[in-house]
């Protein structure tokens, strides 16, 4: 039997403000494609824990036993920039397995690491550091866009944070665990909320394939996943539902496969030219959007600009170019209601359509920033990436942009 579609919002309201958006161009995409998931009588209600469609099911996948792991990007760069004395306060609001606040506790002493993190997975092994370094970490559990009311319970004033470091994305930990929904390698829920045990009546990706119409899906697969092929994909995917609702990453792995022809399903490669399948793109415009990513960075920046003391620095590690562009924009102290200023560069690439290939990384006309800088910020350094060495070590990395700026004093 086909599970109903409605609304289970309409029982539990969610509390997402809709006003509440970053003036971003994708912004427009997201407001609209939100409401219509919103739209009563349309959700997805077979729960995406114990979905039926067992024949898309890797069960030895998803009962391996996944030990969940994630190494720290650009350490050795993100302590020089961050520059912490003894002594000082560090905000770091992206705590994750915790990589990056062991390497700052272990390297300054008596320094107070303020631990957030929206995951409360994340913040139970922030509850674990603190009692390793009792007195000195602060876990605190909450999005970028919830801390402005978190962190005075902390005692944290405007001004009163040193350093702060934002690691944006998801951690392995979310990644690789084949229940969290994020893989499309490993079969499990198509859940991919990186807080959805504290939100449980937000959407998540499951709902989002299901009720949106086809140019919605598509628009959201555009905005977020830069993807060419949103026609093709949406249009394969609400044909696909119309059969049976969609509720493993598997299947919405086979399904957007299945829109291609089998030749295509690893011909794209990634930025160490292994090869990628099809659906990377769609997995992660639904992350995105599932977890409003976008937005959220922009106001886990804003809580950096309001705590940092003058001169207090920042570093902002980025895996994407939508997360880089609005990193940019927001230190160069761009207005993010106007479209995205291009380069010379850019544009070309837009006029020959190749914009958003995976293997045609978003390079940085550096020459280009100058006479740029915001009054709130000074950079530190053009945009820095991972050591060769390192991206051999850790592949996660190989996507890293690391922006650093200072608060102007
Ligand atoms: C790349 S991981 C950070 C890894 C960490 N630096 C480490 O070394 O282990 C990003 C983390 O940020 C968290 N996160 C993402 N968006 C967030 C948001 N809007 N508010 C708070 N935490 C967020 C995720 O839950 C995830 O744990």
């Amino acid at each position: 039997q086909m599970p109903l579609y409605c609304s289970r919002f309409m029982v539990a309201p969610c509390k997402r403000t809709l006003g509440d958006v970053v003036p971003d161009h994708s912004s427009r995409v997201f407001r609209r494609c939100w409401r219509r998931l919103w739209h009563p009588g349309r959700l997805y209600t077979g729960s995406v824990t114990s979905s039926p469609d067992s024949e898309f099911r890797n069960s030895e996948m998803s009962t391996q036993s996944e030990k969940p792991f994630h190494t720290p990007v650009m350490v050795k760069e993100v302590l020089q920039f961050l520059d912490i004395k003894p002594g000082q306060v560090v905000l770091d609001l992206t705590f994750g397995a915790g990589g990056h606040s062991k390497a700052i506790l272990q390297s300054v002493p008596g320094v107070t690491v303020v631990a957030a993190d929206r995951d409360p997975k994340a913040f139970q092994m922030a509850q674990r550091l603190a009692e390793e370094y009792r007195g000195q970490v602060k876990p605190v559990l909450g999005r970028f866009s919830e801390l402005n009311n978190l962190l005075p319970a902390l005692g944290l004033r405007p001004g009163g944070v040193d350093a702060a470091l934002l690691d944006a994305g998801c951690s392995s930990m979310q990644m690789d665990s084949a229940e969290r929904g994020f893989s499309l390698s490993k079969d499990g829920p198509l859940d991919m909320r990186m807080d959805g045990d504290r939100y449980p009546d937000m959407p998540c990706a499951a709902d989002v394939v299901n009720a949106l119409d086809q140019q919605a899906l598509a628009s959201v697969l555009a905005a977020y996943g830069e993807e060419r092929h949103t026609r093709k994909i949406a249009a394969a995917i609400t044909q696909a539902r119309s059969v049976y609702p969609i509720g493993r990453t598997l299947q919405l792995a086979s399904i957007v496969a299945g829109a291609f022809p089998a030749s295509a399903l690893y011909a794209r490669r990634d930025r160490l030219q292994r090869p990628s399948h099809v659906a990377t793109k769609t997995f992660q415009a639904l992350r995105i959007f599932v977890n409003d990513e976008l937005n959220e960075l922009h106001a886990g920046l804003r809580v950096a600009q309001t705590l940092l003391r003058p001169k207090g620095r920042l570093c902002v590690l980025t895996f994407h170019s939508l997360e880089d562009r609005l990193t940019k924009r927001f230190l160069r102290g761009e207005d993010l209601a106007a479209p995205p200023r291009r380069s010379h560069r850019q544009r070309a690439k837009a006029r020959l359509g190749l914009e958003g290939e995976e293997h045609e990384e978003e390079e940085e006309n550096e020459e280009e920033e100058k006479g740029r800088e915001s009054k709130h910020w000074v950079s530190l350094k053009k945009v820095i990436k991972p050591s060769e060495e390192e991206v051999q070590e850790n592949p996660r990395a190989r996507s890293a942009k690391l922006r650093t700026a200072s608060i102007a004093s």
